[in-house]
């Protein structure tokens, strides 16, 4: 696997794809940007060889070019954070762009307009990877949060440089992390899965089955298979086609010595708000009218208990509704657990929008041992799958 460190960057210009999709406020603040300081060891690498940066991100989802999406909003961001000049050029292919990566010299970065102004990066276009890669010696690819796409500037760019590719750093560390989890894993290995999308992740379950000692299903995951085994579940969210699937996992956890932990108690709320009634109730006897919010002070009991056994715990999913205020206890407390078990010396990895965001709002961010800067890609990896963004420098 070639890293930054294979290469040396004196004199060579590094175009390096970075996931600066980062979000902004209706006056083009960045309001989170974890994404462009975890870009910053590989860019300041490179700078450091003697090298010089092109910058080349997506931001949003654009339909063709909206000031809205340019990466100018964020330029004076990224200079702050790298502390290094960034000079901004608003486009990505074509004479502006080969002639501001022309003129770059050692020491200096360029950041590209948005790649998605231009219907070829998504489509994988071959003549607009090619286009790209003219502007750099060397390809880096450090966007994991993009690498679950396959798009010209992700995956296709790379066959145009077949011994000038490599890893940017923050890339190695989130493929590393994941290995971590999925293979070399200190024993027991626990997967806690919550949130709601129950059908985007239960795949996820069946793949994980083999690599892992406990599994705790939380959150709005939980109904789908309360309800399959028969439990009355009121008016929780389910998915109900997937409830066989959700029998079907339970079957090949036990065959697999796989312990599946559901939480058997729950809050109920007779309506989805932050001030609405609310009783603690057996998870399997939810009254009709009555909702599953959060997990309740049983389930969180048991859930601490498998969390401080385990050596290696992988979260992806709130276990309740977080943001509301009320509903928010189960999801803290397992924050807390999973601090408690790091600190012991576990090693813990969390990812997933919500989740990271979850783990942001209520501190426990430099509590845990890697927070992952990809949602979508973490949870693709998860399955199994080589993502294409990382195929393609391996290949
Ligand atoms: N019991 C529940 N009922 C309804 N929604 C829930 C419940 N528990 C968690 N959620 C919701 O799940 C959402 C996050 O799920 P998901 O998108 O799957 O997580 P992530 O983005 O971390 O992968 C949150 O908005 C949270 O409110
Ligand atoms: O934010 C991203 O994904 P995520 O919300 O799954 O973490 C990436 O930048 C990918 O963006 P996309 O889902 O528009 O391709």
């Amino acid at each position: 696997m070639k890293t930054l460190n294979d290469f040396n960057f004196k004199n060579k210009k590094a175009l390096i794809r970075v996931d600066f999709n980062v979000p902004l406020n209706d006056t083009f603040e960045v309001t989170d940007d974890t994404r462009i300081v975890s870009a910053k060891p590989t860019i300041i690498k490179i700078l450091e060889d003697g090298g010089s940066c092109i910058l080349m991100s997506h931001l949003g989802r654009p339909k063709g070019v909206q000031d809205a999406f340019s990466l100018r909003h964020i330029a004076d961001k990224v200079e702050n954070i790298l502390g290094v000049e960034v000079k901004f050029v608003d486009e990505c292919v074509g004479e502006k762009a080969e002639t501001a990566a022309a003129n770059l010299q050692p020491g200096q970065i360029l950041l590209l307009e948005n790649l998605r102004f231009h219907k070829e990066e998504e489509a994988g276009d071959k003549a607009f990877a090619e286009k790209l890669s003219k502007l750099g010696d060397i390809y880096v690819n450090d966007a994991f949060g993009t690498a679950h796409r396959a798009h010209a500037s992700t995956t296709v760019v790379a066959q145009f440089f077949p011994n000038n590719k490599c890893f940017g750093l923050l890339l190695a560390q989130e493929i590393e992390s994941i290995n971590k989890v999925l293979k070399t894993g200190e024993k027991p290995v626990l997967a806690i899965l919550g949130g709601a999308k129950v059908s985007s992740k239960i795949t996820i379950i069946e793949n994980i089955l083999d690599a892992v000692d406990h599994l705790i299903i939380g959150g709005g995951m939980a109904f789908t298979f309360i309800k399959a085994q028969g439990g009355k579940i009121g008016n929780s969210i389910c998915e109900d086609d997937k409830q066989e699937l959700a029998l079907e996992i339970l079957k090949k956890a036990k065959e697999k010595n796989v312990q599946v932990h559901i939480p058997v108690d729950v809050i109920a709320a007779d309506d989805f708000s932050n001030d609405a009634n609310t009783q603690v109730v057996d998870i399997t006897a939810i009254p009709d009218g009555w909702e599953g919010v959060d997990a309740g002070p049983k389930s969180r009991k048991q859930f601490h208990e498998v969390v401080m056994q385990c050596k290696t715990i992988l979260w992806n999913g709130p276990l309740g509704v977080f943001e509301m205020e009320s509903f928010a206890g189960g999801t803290i407390e397992l924050g807390n657990s999973i601090a408690e078990a790091t600190k012991n010396g576990a090693f813990s990895l969390v990812g997933g929008g919500d989740s990271v965001a979850a783990v942001k709002q209520f501190g426990f961010e430099n509590k845990v041992s890697y927070v992952s800067t990809g949602g979508g890609a973490m949870l693709e990896s998860l399955e199994g799958i080589v993502l294409p963004g990382i195929a393609a420098i391996l290949e």
